[in-house]
């Protein structure tokens, strides 16, 4: 718990740079990895420097193209003076660009509310180091049902992204509470940034508790439930070994959340925000199927019959797709 860094410092570019951070708190336990592993706090300095690089390189190439064919001066007495302009001029415009950015780019940030996007080159996590098993279905399908078997049968860690949003949306001076709740009311998909450092320090804290030799195996249920997640988590998280797909009609998912709904005290189980969570998962949340379908990672399973019969189904196609150690 002590070394969790809190999500609104790693998040929020603009505070982090001006609050004492234990950067070293941050480094994930995994063996091989962590002193090379960036803190998520650098990713917005990291961002911050790559834009001014870049932004710089433009500039410069404008400017020096803007040149070409004013050399034809033969004059030596004359030369170094024109250089010397060159230079000075050339500096002062960087530095006014470079001013400009940085205030563009708190001004997007305010009047946005945008996150900074991550901005790590490699995952945190080695595949060789942990396993991770995407859990993906439609709302109700159930996919935490099935996840708490895989956990008592097989000792999987199991986080659902749904579950670490509305711990966030829930914690006394969570930044993100208010969006949170907002989002989640009406089925959308939070920022990625959010939810991918939850599940970060999520998985961090339990590779923790069960210390550095234990192999973590996750369960990343109702992750990830759109293209860009599923991209920018493999890319600085750790890349997933599967995708386990319950696979379930409306119809059969709608009446299993209107009875939850009688009890769950969840705020999206109810008509309303179950069809537009519905239309989330059809429109945004099936591509991330289908590109995982495409690399053969996909384990598809009928989620319409018993939870029993469901969960003898994923055994076996588990066994079939790891072998029997998985
Ligand atoms: N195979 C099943 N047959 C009948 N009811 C089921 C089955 N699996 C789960 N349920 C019930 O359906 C409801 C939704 O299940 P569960 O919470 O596991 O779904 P989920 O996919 O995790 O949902 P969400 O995405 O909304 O979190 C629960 O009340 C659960 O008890
Ligand atoms: O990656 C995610 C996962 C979930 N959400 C939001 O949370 C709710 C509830 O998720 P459940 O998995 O059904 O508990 C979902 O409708 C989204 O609004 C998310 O934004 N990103």
């Amino acid at each position: 718990m002590a070394s969790r860094i809190p999500l609104s410092w790693r998040l929020a570019g603009r505070r982090a740079t001006s609050r004492p951070v234990p950067v070293s708190a941050s480094v994930p336990l995994v063996a091989g990895r962590a002193s090379s592993t960036p803190a998520p706090l650098s990713w917005s300095s990291t961002a911050r420097t790559a834009f001014r690089t870049g932004k710089q390189h433009q500039q410069q190439h404008r400017f020096y193209s803007s040149q070409g064919g004013s050399s034809g001066n033969k004059d030596k007495v004359k030369f170094w003076p024109f250089i010397a302009v060159i230079a000075i001029g050339s500096a002062g415009y960087v530095a006014l660009v470079n001013r400009r950015a940085d205030m563009s780019r708190t001004t997007d940030s305010q009047t946005q509310g945008q996150l900074p996007p991550p901005a790590k080159s490699s995952p945190t996590f080695s595949p060789s180091d942990i396993t991770v098993l995407f859990v993906l279905g439609g709302p109700g399908a159930g996919k935490g049902t099935q996840c708490a078997n895989l956990v008592k049968q097989y000792g999987f860690t199991h986080l659902s992204a749904g579950d670490l949003l509305r711990a966030e949306q829930e914690r006394p001076g969570s930044q993100f509470g208010d969006l949170i709740r907002d989002y989640i009311k009406n089925g959308l998909i939070v920022p990625m940034e959010v939810t991918i450092q939850l599940l970060e320090n999520a998985m961090t804290e339990s590779l923790q508790k069960n210390g550095n030799a234990t192999k973590g195996r996750f369960l990343i249920d109702g992750f990830p439930r759109k293209l860009d997640q599923a991209h920018k988590f493999e890319e600085s998280v750790c890349p997933a070994k599967m995708v386990l797909f319950f696979d379930c009609p409306e119809k059969v998912m709608e009446e299993r959340l209107l009875e939850r709904g009688k009890t769950s005290g969840r705020a999206d189980d109810n008509a309303e925000s179950i069809r537009k969570r519905f239309r989330t998962f059809v429109e945004t949340s099936m591509p991330v199927v289908e590109y995982y379908e495409k690399q053969g990672k996909v384990v598809k399973i009928d989620a319409t019959p018993t939870p029993d019969k469901v969960f003898a189904k994923t055994q076996t196609c588990l066994t079939e797709k790891l072998g029997r150690e998985f």
